[in-house]
């Protein structure tokens, strides 16, 4: 009888659904009450078909959600009620077609009930008083569960197997989200019920919850910044750490008590994925700073002969400075600033073009040492730019015979090392002489440069005639079809009258086998020294016909007014400058910079 009224009830139900004739029936229930109780013990099947039903509600928008899991059981007898979908699976009418099979599948979706009962209980108040009971239950053992729910095999036990079922219905409570309508409500009313459960169980998870949804996917761009990366991380590794527990088993733990919760772990989970991408990288970023450590950067060869003609520059422009100050250029300034110049070793010729350029625009009116050091820098480029050529080799001279003569230290050797590398670099076949005979170390030094540059070096005993030295290389380099000879000599004082008549000879003895040889004649010319190197250049010149200059040591503490002067007074070209003592640090003369670097001009 009972049973025979529930299914009246049940009919009844879907009238009050439908029709809401049931009013009229209503009155015959009560009669019936007392049957009621007895009927109690069906109404365990009452409940599951109402937990059906939510479950239909939210299978039916989770129903795509249930894709996952339920679609292997459930699938059919969805099937069934599927051919009904549309609005009948939502109040479980079909549930009573399907109650006879459903028996099986409903304790499925019942435990799905219990995160969904917030949603349903518009829906069905007979649920709820059953959800309810069993959410407050639940609480206090959830934070327990967490620690069973990782454990998906624990469900084994009678008691937990419910639970484990919670944990699937995680899965789809994800996929509940698709109802739009209902979902939106359910978390607001589970959150504050869930709340104290989820507060033990992952804290973050709450405010994660919320930023989860829309912020993770923006996350992806979040990563940008490496601490907010990192902070991202973790926050993401707490939704993560949840996602990852649902991919394992642990999601159980939090979709148990929420089944919005369940949700947001999905979401998240989905979520995540790109998270642990962006964590990769971010990861990889740490490592990119790592790599970046790349402090090798060596100064330019110009920062490098800028920094050499500090000294120079600094005490050019304090003392320029100190004149200009507050002054017209007046004839007491002039003389003042002709001064500044010349001891400043650029000469008195170079002094007096900076002085009158100064008078013939500015005379008379305000200037700035700015103004005095921008005007400097002109004329000096305007003297410097004349000498400042590219080395010339005439190679229809087989070999083209350089030879390298300058004071002792000055640079030769090295020099010669230098431009070796730089003509092997550009094909050219080079062969060296070690016409420095007065110097053991000399003869080693050269032949180390030699097989640094993979250039032959002709050699010989210690204090051997140096000319007949460069008379046997000239004849070894014309045999070897060379392209290039570059002869070493001995270090001299241009005042020492028979080195220097030595080196007299050697130039001599190279132009009976050719005329023109040699055709190239260097002087290295050491950039510290002072007004001593005008004289050098000129005994030289006389002695050897040097018809061309390399400024070394420019990176040093250099005095470059000398060079400026000595591009005034013998108008010889200036080659190269040697900015340093390795094999790449001879740089073409460049006028222009030369002349702002010791300007103190930008
Ligand atoms: N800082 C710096 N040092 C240089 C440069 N050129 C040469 N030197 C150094 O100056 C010193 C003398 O160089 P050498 O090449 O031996 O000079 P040298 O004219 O052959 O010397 P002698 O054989 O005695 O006549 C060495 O320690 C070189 O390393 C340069 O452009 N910059």
């Amino acid at each position: 009888m009972a049973f025979g009224f529930i299914k009246k009830v049940f009919s009844f139900g879907r009238k009050e659904v439908v029709e809401e004739k049931p009013d009229e029936t209503a009155p015959l229930p009560p009669l019936n009450f007392d049957a009621l109780k007895p009927a109690e013990e069906p109404a365990p099947d009452a409940p599951l078909p109402l937990e059906g039903e939510v479950a239909a509600q939210q299978p039916g928008g989770v129903g795509e959600a249930a894709k996952g899991p339920d679609l292997e059981a459930p699938s059919p007898a969805e099937a069934t009620p599927s051919g009904l979908s549309g609005h009948l699976p939502l109040e479980g009418g079909e549930k009573p077609a399907a109650t006879e099979p459903t028996p099986e599948i409903q304790p499925e979706p019942a435990p799905e009930t219990e995160p969904a009962p917030p949603p349903e209980q518009p829906v069905t108040p007979q649920p709820q008083p059953e959800t309810p009971p069993a959410k407050p239950q639940e609480v206090p053992p959830e934070p327990v569960r967490p620690e069973p729910k990782p454990e998906p095999a624990p469900e084994v036990p009678p008691a937990p197997t419910p639970q484990p079922e919670k944990p699937e219905i995680p899965a789809p409570a994800p996929e509940t989200p698709t109802p739009p309508a209902e979902v939106p409500p359910s978390p607001p009313q589970e959150t504050p019920a869930p709340q104290p459960v989820e507060i033990p169980a992952t804290p973050e998870s709450t405010p994660a919850e919320v930023p989860v949804e829309v912020p993770e996917q923006a996350a992806p761009p979040a990563p940008l910044p490496p601490e907010g990366v990192r902070r991202t991380a973790a926050k993401r590794s707490g939704g993560v750490g949840e996602a990852a527990s649902d991919l394992s088993s642990s999601s159980p733990v939090e979709t148990t008590p929420f089944g919005p919760s369940g949700h947001l772990p999905l979401k998240g989970g989905e979520k995540p994925a790109p998270g642990k991408v962006t964590v990769a990288k971010a990861v990889e970023q740490k490592a990119e700073p790592v790599a970046a450590p790349a402090p090798e950067p060596k100064r330019s060869w110009f920062q490098r002969m800028r920094d050499g003609l500090a000294r120079s520059s600094r005490e050019l422009t304090g003392n320029i400075a100190g004149v200009f100050t507050k002054r017209k250029l007046d004839e007491e300034t002039l003389q003042d600033l002709e001064d500044i110049l010349i001891r400043a070793d650029l000469g008195v010729e170079t002094a007096l073009r900076v002085t009158d350029s100064l008078a013939s625009s500015r005379y008379g009116k305000t200037i700035s040492d700015e103004e005095v050091r921008t005007v400097m820098a002109d004329e000096i480029g305007k003297v410097l730019t004349p000498v400042a050529l590219p080395l010339e080799l005439d190679l229809s001279h087989k070999p083209h015979v350089i030879l390298v003569v300058g004071v002792n230290g000055t640079g030769k050797t090295t020099t010669i090392g230098k431009l070796a590398a730089k003509l092997s670099d550009g094909g050219l076949s080079v062969m060296l002489a070690a016409g420095d005979t007065f110097r053991a170390a000399a003869i080693e030094q050269l032949k180390i440069w030699g097989e640094r540059t993979r250039s032959p070096v002709i050699a010989t005993k210690l204090g051997a005639d140096a000319a007949g030295l460069a008379y046997d290389a000239f004849e070894k380099a014309r045999e070897a079809g060379s392209d290039v000879l570059i002869i070493d000599t001995a270090g001299r004082l241009q005042n020492k009258t028979e080195l220097m008549a030595e080196l007299e000879k050697i130039v001599r003895v190279l132009g009976k086998l050719d005329p023109e040889a040699p055709h190239t004649v260097l002087q290295t010319v050491d950039a510290t020294t002072g007004q001593n190197a005008l004289n050098q250049v000129e005994i030289f010149r006389n002695v050897a016909g040097v018809n061309g200059l390399v400024m070394t040591k420019l990176d040093g503490t250099a005095r470059g007014g000398i060079l400026v002067a000595i591009a005034a007074k013998h108008k010889l070209p200036v080659y190269f400058i040697g900015v340093g003592e390795q094999v790449d640090d001879l740089e073409p003369f460049s006028a222009n910079d030369f002349a702002r670097a010791i300007a103190g001009v930008a």
